[in-house]
């Protein structure tokens, strides 16, 4: 345990269940918090090869190495470094701790019940996945006694002021404006991620999603568009619906790579680390993103998105998705709002038509859905955002 007069230490354990979203959650928060607050943050990940997708820079094969100022060590099992109690301990969506952590916690509390004086366990804290629904303000915050004796407490993200707020760096929005003023700022992203032949005044979008029909609809229908419209997809997921429509096998793509279908570019993008892939979102005219962190991302972009959810047992995910749709279009003109939503519902069902006429409707110069992307990210902030309301709650507690 860290001494009273020596900087804190926190510990964050995250498991890779699938895709790149637990870890994307973790490593945004863990950075935020190295950077911003005087705490050393080490995060403990079990697969790190997943982890180096969205970190290029990392070597799976070390034990321990340092990124950002945070120290990322292995989650082996035993661990192959041993555990130093620090102040906090974060489990990530309730993985299961490492049993010697588990034993070291059992232990402090066991001696500090004995000793008054002896170091007491750290704050452990379950950090929860994101959600818009209403009952998360009246569970953020509660402890959940555990058989030991040691008490977790639940820590809920969310958009309103009584949850745990949301990831959002500090002058992140700053420093999105002066990107996206400078429209050279663009360009040259695009020049460095090898894309070629857009031009300034082409409507660009990027989509990272799930696999799903209502994505071949839109692709037809960008195909017989006015204007020539890019569409950037990552090597990954989304470009399983495209096989009807591409020319060659999924396995044959790389990055770099174009494909012209009509008024539609296909290009395929390398995938780039956090900071490469919001620049990518503050890029594009509009964005197709997924599960947590390239959704919230795409919100911090201020420009329209589609938001194709994780799924989850008996479609619990499509009672999330209205949650969020029914905050979101809180101020928007009522018709405006009908489209969104059926668009973003038609496109998490895979309805095509319904997801091709609603793009029709949206539109992508809509100057009202742009003005709302723009002032959204103020409004969904809640003044404060979730790494200073975690360091007051920990202070609190
Ligand atoms: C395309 C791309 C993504 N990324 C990052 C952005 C995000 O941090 C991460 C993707 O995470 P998400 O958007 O959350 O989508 P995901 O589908 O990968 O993650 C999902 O994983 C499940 C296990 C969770 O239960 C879901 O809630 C969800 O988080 O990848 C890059 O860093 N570079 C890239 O080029």
């Amino acid at each position: 345990m860290t001494s009273q007069n020596s900087p804190e230490r926190w510990d964050i354990f995250c498991a890779v269940v699938d895709n790149y979203g637990d870890i994307g959650v973790t490593w945004r928060l863990a950075k935020q918090l190295s950077a911003e607050q005087p705490i050393a943050i080490t995060l403990w990940v079990d697969d790190l090869k997943s982890f180096s997708h969205i970190l290029p820079a990392l070597d799976p094969e070390l034990v321990s190495q340092v990124h950002f100022g945070v120290t990322i060590n292995q989650w082996s099992t035993p661990l192959a470094i041993a555990y130093q109690t620090g102040n906090v301990l974060i489990e990530a969506f309730a993985c299961e701790l490492p049993e010697q952590v588990k034993t070291s916690l059992i232990a402090m509390q066991q001696a500090s019940k004995l000793d008054s004086s002896a170091a007491k366990p750290p704050l452990w804290l379950n950090l929860e996945y994101l959600s818009a629904e209403s009952w998360v303000e009246g569970c953020h915050g509660l402890p959940s006694m555990q058989a030991s004796g040691l008490k977790k407490y639940f820590y809920f993200p969310g958009f309103t002021a009584k949850t745990g707020g949301l990831i959002c760096e500090n002058k992140l929005f700053e420093k999105r404006d002066a990107w996206q003023l400078n429209l050279q700022n663009r360009q040259d992203l695009f020049a460095s991620l090898g894309l070629s032949g857009i031009e300034p005044i082409d409507k660009v979008v990027s989509v990272f999603s799930y696999e799903t029909k209502a994505l071949l609809a839109l692709c037809e229908t960008w195909q017989d568009s006015e204007q020539t419209i890019h569409a950037l997809f990552p090597k990954g997921r989304s470009l399983n619906s495209l096989q009807s429509i591409l020319p060659c096998s999924i396995e044959e793509l790389s990055a770099g790579m174009q494909i012209k279908l009509g008024n539609l570019v296909i290009h395929i993008l390398p995938m780039t680390d956090q900071e490469g892939y919001d620049k990518l979102l503050w890029s594009c005219d509009f964005n197709i993103v997924r599960g947590e962190d390239s959704f919230l991302r795409a919100q911090w972009a201020a420009k329209p998105f589609i938001w194709h959810i994780y799924a989850q047992e008996d479609d619990y995910h499509l009672i999330k998705l209205d949650a969020f749709m029914q905050l979101y279009c809180n101020n928007l003109p009522p018709e405006l709002a009908k489209s969104w939503k059926v668009l973003n519902l038609a496109f998490n069902n895979e309805q095509q038509e319904l997801t091709a006429s609603h793009w029709q409707k949206i539109n992508l110069v809509d100057l009202p859905l742009l003005q709302h992307a723009k002032q959204w990210p103020i409004d969904a902030i809640n003044d404060v955002d979730l790494v200073s309301r975690l360091v007051q709650f920990v202070k609190n507690s």
